[in-house]
């Protein structure tokens, strides 16, 4: 039977008193790129870094591809590369001479080491910057250069933490591009606490709050908590809410200044198209209309009650 790629089994950690994770159970069974989300504080490193075997669990197991993370260390991370929030990168070198070494970390062949900084370089897109000085590299190909050492030995899994943080909104686009690139051969793991990083990168959501999961599950099936019952409606000019209120299976209607409406339904998948047709029926000019998302801190809230009530 085909190995689960990753497996934890009743993860749990603690620093000092407090459980900084507790009881995580999760499996990734199929390739693709897999968003950690949670706010700051809510676990997401500790569980990387477990994941990774930079940290020792309080409690609880990891299986790479079936291999025991205790039992066997080095095959296990033979398995998977990682970049930590604070990417590992010796500034002082140029890519060349970083990129070689971590090849040798990595217990590549000396004689096939050219190979693979040649390939991860070209991978990567740094070719043309190999002989510069990571320190003189910019923030986002300065993250290039950490993504790079994180795939050198090809490994099945990819592990990435907070991966654009503190990058500007090109090179994030940049960045987001190149995980899609590298996840099309393998698995990967990234940690966010934006809810758009996972929606705009991401296959897969795993959520945590306070150290626990909150919700696991596809990107589709996450964003029906994140489309509530409600949409946002302008008409280039105002009319009555009262004519709202009118259409089937709107329940409230709140307006919210000039000619914007809040419209509340019982489900918003047919009614944003029911709402379109009565507006060209009664020649409203609706000039914008979309579904109210939920803010993450709200759909943390009701994922929260949710896991506590089941
Ligand atoms: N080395 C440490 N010693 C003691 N407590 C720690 C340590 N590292 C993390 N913690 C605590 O464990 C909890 C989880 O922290 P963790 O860094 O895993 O969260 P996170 O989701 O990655 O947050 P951030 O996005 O801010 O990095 C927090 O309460 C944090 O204060």
């Amino acid at each position: 039977m085909k190995q689960p790629i990753v497996k934890a089994v009743q993860l749990s950690h603690r620093y000092t008193a407090q459980w900084a994770i507790r009881d995580i159970d999760f499996e990734i069974p199929v390739r693709g790129i897999y968003g950690l989300l949670g706010s700051n504080g809510s676990g997401k490193s500790t569980m990387m870094n477990i994941l990774c075997g930079v940290l020792k669990p309080t409690k609880g197991d990891v299986f790479i591809n079936g291999v025991d993370i205790r039992k066997d260390a080095i095959a296990a991370k033979g398995l998977m590369g990682f970049l930590p929030q604070r990417p590992p990168l010796h500034i002082d070198l140029t890519i060349d001479e970083f990129l070689t070494h971590c090849a040798g970390l990595r217990l590549i062949p000396r004689k096939e080491q050219a190979n693979a900084v040649n390939k991860v370089l070209e991978k990567c897109g740094i070719t043309h910057f190999r002989k510069r000085l990571i320190r003189n590299l910019s923030g986002g190909y300065q993250q290039r250069v950490g993504i790079a050492q994180a795939i050198i030995h090809n490994p099945e899994l990819v592990v990435l933490d907070e991966p654009t943080n503190g990058l500007d909104p090109n090179q994030i686009v940049e960045i987001r591009n190149l995980i899609k690139e590298i996840a099309e051969e393998r698995t990967v793991i990234l940690s966010t606490h934006m809810l758009s990083e996972v929606q705009a990168a991401c296959n897969y959501i795993l959520m945590l709050a306070d150290g626990r999961v909150v919700f696991s599950g596809s990107v589709d099936e996450f964003d029906r908590y994140a489309a509530p019952g409600t949409i946002l409606l302008t008409m280039l000019e105002p009319r009555g809410a009262e004519e709202l209120k009118r259409i089937p299976n709107v329940v409230a209607v709140e307006t919210l200044g000039g000619s914007r409406y809040r419209v509340k339904v019982d489900s918003v998948d047919d009614m944003l198209e029911k709402i379109i047709d009565q507006s060209v029926h009664n020649g409203w000019r609706l000039k914008e209309i979309n579904a109210e998302k939920n803010s993450m801190d709200t759909i943390f809230a009701e994922l929260s009650k949710k896991q506590s009530r089941s």
